[in-house]
């Protein structure tokens, strides 16, 4: 009889069981499946579409049964539809309000196979790869481009593709290396909290944080740790990019409805990447101090790797040593929070917190990913506190995992962190080991001390990101909003303006005019408001001081310099078509190195710009709209209409109903022929519409 080795076999019978994914299928209903079962969906509330999502499948042959969906709630459909690694969508076989109802048998498929051989090979495989990269690339320089004609926009070498995420602080796009099409994660971070917000890090913690991500980052080169390859960091912007390693499956999803998503045997998969990333991070002297399902993103071969260091601890001199009071500091998400972190016995000396606060965590997100449900829950922090400091740790009796696996939870959950298990241990816990046809190899494989130690000094956290000064930033905001000088302006003076030039250079007028045109500009950004609000108290005082108020903000006439076209400004031919841009959504803070001369062109088009939002984005209450989140790119005069018309459709879309004057501007748009990207024409159009020019 033939013999085949056991690699072959596997794929034959991959595609065998699958065959309908290889060959197709003439039933609908199977395709349906099948192309929900290559990939996550979502559905799309907006346009009530499903796309694929970026995560990739996951294990199939984690759920046998049967899915239904039979009307359920809008809220609940705008969450990912999961089963399993497989999502149906409701609007799947008929849109909005229909009901669905698919079963099916899951069958192993091609992506098991890291599961039951190991995923280890694979991820050491894509590890190489990644070493490729050498050292982490620091680049002072930022250079946005916008290409009007595809509009596609580009950060230095890399295209921004879409957004992946937004965190508390910053948000995450995905990049594509122009040169070799490679895809990564660029996280745009402020390198200061822009508004203070309640219950947000203040400006220094965020700086600090920030710090610590990429002081980390930058040393810790791991497998099981989200690798950076570049750091942008232009002192004269307000923002830090990271270019980090793409983790095309995104976050771990673990929990629908307090139900587990995840099979046992893939729990334990993640489990030991966490571990060996960890053991990593601990032989390197840091505490991550913030490890939950959320800091654990998925790689392309299901390789789990840990993110997010903001909160991180870095020990100056091995853990061992340190004692240090930083420690005693509750960060974290509470959920996660070890038992000595939650200490409020005061009759009883508070155990040391080291770095077995990590490994309390990684049991709580291990329960979490068994169980779907933290181990401790509780309504209120106080709550929650009392629970994990003094109630008994309860395992649920599904799904079954074993004695094992209780003993390992409950050492992982020991509430006293002089007992709890270590990580060297957990490695060899027989639960961890389970189903490893080589744990030996594994466990030698992924000694952290094979990489040798790096140290993250104070001096590198200190000198990670350079500050914006605060003469820069004035002037970024300066050059993004200046506009032509009036004689009104010349002569007018301030106390901030005098300071300014004392700051600086007294013979440069145009920056002492700076402070004035700057802060007319915001003025202008919030005057219809406050010209409603003045003349509401007004109204209800009676009086004349808010009169005066309403005048003092009189609306700055507009008046557009452009004599020269865009494209010719450039004195590269090759950028001919690719104008600077800023990005997504810094359009108001802060503009790259290259606008910062007075005399720049480029200036005039944010002056521009800057009017063309004031007076077209209105909301429709008379609100001036908050584009700090909202605009893409800057504009340039011949893409005026096409972002307002973009603009009218995102709010005709969120506020269905009458408003005479988003209808106008479509009007007026479609009247010009061309409501897209093509459109030509000018912004004085624009301006001269009647609706616009009301304003
Ligand atoms: N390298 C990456 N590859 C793919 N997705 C990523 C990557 N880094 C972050 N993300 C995703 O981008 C989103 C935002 O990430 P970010 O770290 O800014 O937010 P966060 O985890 O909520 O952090 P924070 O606690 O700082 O707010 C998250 O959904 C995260 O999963």
């Amino acid at each position: 009889m033939l013999c085949l080795p056991n690699y072959v076999l596997r794929y034959l019978s991959v595609i065998i069981i699958n065959r309908d994914l290889f060959m197709g299928s003439s039933n609908n209903d199977q395709k349906l499946n099948n192309t929900n079962l290559l990939r996550k969906h979502t559905w799309h509330p907006e346009t009530n579409e499903l796309k694929r999502e970026r995560r990739s499948p996951g294990l199939p042959g984690t759920l046998n049964g049967t899915v239904s969906d039979t009307n359920r709630s809008d809220s609940f459909r705008k969450r990912n539809y999961s089963a399993g690694d497989y999502v149906i969508s409701p609007g799947a076989n008929g849109g909005e309000g229909s009901s669905l109802t698919h079963s099916w048998t899951f069958q192993p498929g091609r992506h098991n196979q890291g599961l039951y051989s190991n995923n280890f090979r694979e991820a050491q495989r894509q590890w190489k790869r990644l070493q490729e990269w050498g050292e982490v690339k620091e680049t002072k320089k930022i250079k946005k481009r916008f290409d009007r004609f595809s509009g596609r926009k580009f950060i230095n070498d890399y295209e921004i593709v879409s957004e992946i995420g937004r965190g508390m602080h910053g948000k995450v796009k995905l990049g594509r290396e122009v040169n070799t099409k490679a895809l990564l994660a660029i996280k745009i971070i402020p390198k200061t909290e822009r508004r203070p917000k309640l219950g947000r890090a203040n400006s220094s913690s965020q700086k600090e944080k920030v710090r610590r991500e990429i002081a980390i980052l930058k040393k810790c080169i791991h497998p099981n740790v989200v690798r950076l390859r570049e750091v942008i960091d232009d002192p004269n912007s307000t923002k830090v990019y990271l270019v980090l390693e793409y983790m095309n499956g995104g976050e771990i999803q673990w929990t629908e409805n307090q139900s587990p998503l995840l099979s046992v045997e893939q729990a334990r998969q993640y489990f030991r990447d966490v571990v060996c990333g960890l053991e990593y991070l601990h032989y390197q002297g840091i505490i991550h101090r913030d490890i939950k399902p959320a800091n654990l993103l998925l790689s392309s071969s299901t390789c789990v790797k840990i993110s997010d260091f903001g909160v991180s601890y870095i020990a100056r001199s091995g853990l061992n040593e340190e004692n240090d009071v930083e420690l005693v500091k509750t960060v974290g998400t509470p959920a996660f929070f070890a038992p000595e972190l939650c200490w409020t016995d005061l009759d009883r000396p508070r155990p040391k917190i080291s770095e077995a606060i990590d490994v309390w965590a990684l049991g709580a997100t291990l329960f979490c990913l068994l169980f779907g449900r933290c181990p401790f829950q509780a309504s209120t922090e106080y709550e929650l506190f009392d629970k994990i400091v003094n109630e008994p740790l309860q395992i649920p009796s599904t799904p079954e995992i074993g004695e094992d696996g209780h003993d390992l939870l409950n050492r992982l959950l020991s509430k006293d962190p002089s007992t709890r298990i270590t990580l060297a241990e957990v490695k060899r816990h027989p639960w961890t080991i389970r189903d490893m046809p080589d744990y030996e190899e594994w466990i030698k494989g992924t000694n952290p001390e094979a990489s040798g130690r790096v140290e993250v000094s104070n001096d590198e956290v200190a000198s990670a990101v350079s500050l914006v000064g605060r003469l820069r930033k004035k002037l970024s905001k300066l050059f993004r909003f200046r506009r032509p000088k009036t004689q009104e302006q010349e002569v007018s003076s301030s106390p901030s303006d005098s300071s300014f030039r004392r700051e600086n250079d007294a013979s440069n007028s145009s920056l002492a005019l700076s402070i004035t045109q700057l802060s007319d500009s915001f003025n202008h950004m919030s005057m219809d408001k406050q010209q409603r609000d003045a003349s509401e108290s007004e109204e209800k005082s009676g009086g004349k001081g808010s009169v005066e108020e309403v005048q003092h903000l009189e609306k700055p006439k507009i008046d557009f310099n452009w004599d020269r076209s865009p494209a010719s400004e450039l004195s590269d031919p090759a950028e001919a078509n690719n104008e600077d841009v800023g990005d997504e959504d810094d359009y108001d803070e802060e503009s790259s190195s290259e606008d910062q001369s007075p005399n720049s062109s480029k200036m005039h088009s944010r002056v521009a710009d800057y009017d063309v939002y004031s007076q077209a984005s209105m909301e429709p209450n008379g609100d001036p709209m908050d584009y700090s989140q909202e605009v893409d790119f800057d504009l340039k005069k011949d893409q005026v209409p096409m972002v307002a018309w973009r603009d009218y459709e995102r709010l005709n879309k969120s506020r269905p109903g009458d408003d005479p004057e988003y209808h106008s501007i479509s009007g007026f748009l479609s009247s010009n022929g061309l409501p897209s990207s093509q459109t030509r024409a000018t912004p004085s159009y624009y301006f001269e519409h009647p609706m616009t020019s009301s304003h």
